[in-house]
């Protein structure tokens, strides 16, 4: 019987995803073993400080803080330190070794993915991120695989825990923004600096990879247009509730076919309304879920948990065996596809639909007034809802208005908004906010 063959396995990094990846690889490396065609030992692991306080007890024999050595010896490496350096100088001297690269660092793909998938490919090696993208969550390798028979032509995407989680506690708890990231970052979701996660940056960074693999281009975070949640009020949320809508973080990458701005996709993050029945809307927590629009599939959505060490060690350890797998098997290994250059869009090309709350004088004529001036625009309205909040006495101490429109261009809109601003009618703009779903 022939002896099975034993791939050395080196792991960078042990903090949230890299302890629980360690854990599984030791627990269950014999089944692993069974699936991939050959052992998985896991040969070291690069650490800053060997006896630092873990999660997860391991033998201290595996850990060094001699990376690059632990690298040169490996035939699968797995990079789960995060940042750019030296995650980025390891990923390169593992694949120019020959090793097969597992990663789940969303940040260096969305900044230098193309040098790496390049250099993959001229090495012949597989480099594998399905980690970087919703965590637990197979959505890479469905839009790669399952897919690649199809056209996609929109992406809607939670993909960022910590945001999610945000956002959904503040929408039905009340709870402050400040209280619920502390307890996103005590559960092991926020990105070590969590600007990156409320700024919307990790979402923008899930974006670009997003749209590259959907739209067979190499897109880089310049590409994307990045709003985050720091501006989203408890009012907004309260205001968004009242209309039937929740607010979510979406990134977005669409299809658009302009005469006016030309054709190309359009890659964007920012704050959105959708509508409750919308299967995005259901999304609680810190869970993920990425809704993809096909020609010939239709729409699809996939769900799951997208931030957490254990899940996300889950989608590491599958780039694991595959690659594994692979090397077992041998031939070349197949990494992106490109079919040339499709332009990214500026945001201004994107039309959609927008939720705006006025805070407007009770007199007879305002109305009129303020759809006049979407008319003007060429922003048509598609509901437009006043509520009148009485004091005590009835009297009325103030209107508000929430107007949804029809997809319209960020031009247009923008030009409305300033233009009611300049209304005698108009004590205040309250919110300005996207809309997807309706
Ligand atoms: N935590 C999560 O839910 C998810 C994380 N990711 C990504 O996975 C990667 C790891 O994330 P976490 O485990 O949460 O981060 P973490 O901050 O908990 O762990 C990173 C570990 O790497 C170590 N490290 C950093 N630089 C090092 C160096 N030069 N030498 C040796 N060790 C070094 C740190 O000391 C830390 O222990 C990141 O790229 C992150 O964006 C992806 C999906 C989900
Ligand atoms: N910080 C990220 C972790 C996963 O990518 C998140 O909150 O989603
Ligand atoms: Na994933």
């Amino acid at each position: 019987m022939s002896e099975v063959q034993t791939l050395k396995v080196a792991l960078l990094g042990c903090g949230n995803v890299g302890a629980q990846v360690a854990r599984i690889l030791i627990d269950d490396a014999d089944a692993l073993a069974a699936r991939s065609g050959a052992r998985l030992e896991l040969s070291g692991i690069a650490v800053r400080t060997i006896d630092a306080p873990r999660d997860v007890e391991l033998p201290r024999e595996l850990f060094t803080t001699d990376a690059d050595t632990l690298v040169k010896d490996a035939d699968l490496v797995i990079e789960l330190m995060g940042g750019i350096e030296p995650a980025r100088s390891l990923i390169l001297t593992a694949i120019q070794n020959g090793a097969c690269v597992v990663t789940g660092n969303k940040a260096l793909l969305a900044q230098d993915g193309p040098t790496l998938y390049e250099e993959a490919d001229k090495a012949g090696v597989q480099l594998s991120y399905e980690a970087a993208v919703a965590g637990a969550i197979p959505i890479l390798r469905p839009i790669r695989d399952s897919l690649s028979g199809d056209r996609i032509t929109r992406v809607l995407g939670i993909v960022n825990g910590t945001t999610n989680f945000i956002l959904d506690q503040m929408d039905t708890t009340g709870a402050q923004f400040a209280d619920a990231l502390a307890e996103a970052q005590r559960l092991g979701y926020a990105e070590a600096d969590p600007t990156a996660d409320v700024e919307g940056h990790d979402a923008a960074a899930k974006a670009a990879i997003l749209a590259s693999l959907s739209f067979h281009t190499r897109f880089s975070l310049d590409d994307v247009y990045c709003e985050g949640i720091t501006k989203v009020s408890a009012a907004d949320i309260a205001s968004a509730k009242e209309a039937g809508f929740v607010i979510k973080l979406l990134a977005i990458a669409e299809k658009i076919e302009s005469s006016d701005n030309g054709s190309g996709i359009s890659v964007r993050v920012h704050p959105t309304l959708l509508p409750r029945e919308h299967p995005l809307a259901a999304v609680r927590g810190a869970f993920n879920a990425v809704f993809i629009e096909a020609e010939n599939a239709g729409e699809l959505m996939f769900y799951g948990q997208g931030a957490g060490g254990t899940p996300t060690a889950s989608a590491v350890l599958g780039d694991l065996v595959s690659a594994a797998r692979r090397l077992v098997l041998g031939g070349p290994g197949r990494t992106e596809t490109t079919t040339g250059h499709v332009p990214a869009l500026p945001i201004d090309a994107s039309n959609t639909s927008y939720y705006i709350g006025l805070d407007v004088a009770d007199q007879a004529g305002v109305l009129a007034r303020i759809a006049h001036i979407f008319a003007e625009h060429g922003v048509s309205i598609e509901t437009m809802r006043q509520t009148i909040h009485r004091d005590a006495a009835s009297k009325v101490e103030s209107a508000e208005l929430k107007i949804v429109t029809h997809r319209a261009s960020e031009a247009a809109l923008a030009a409305t908004v300033e233009a009611v601003k300049g209304l005698d009618v108009i004590n205040s703009v309250t919110s300005v906010l996207r809309v997807e779903g309706v």
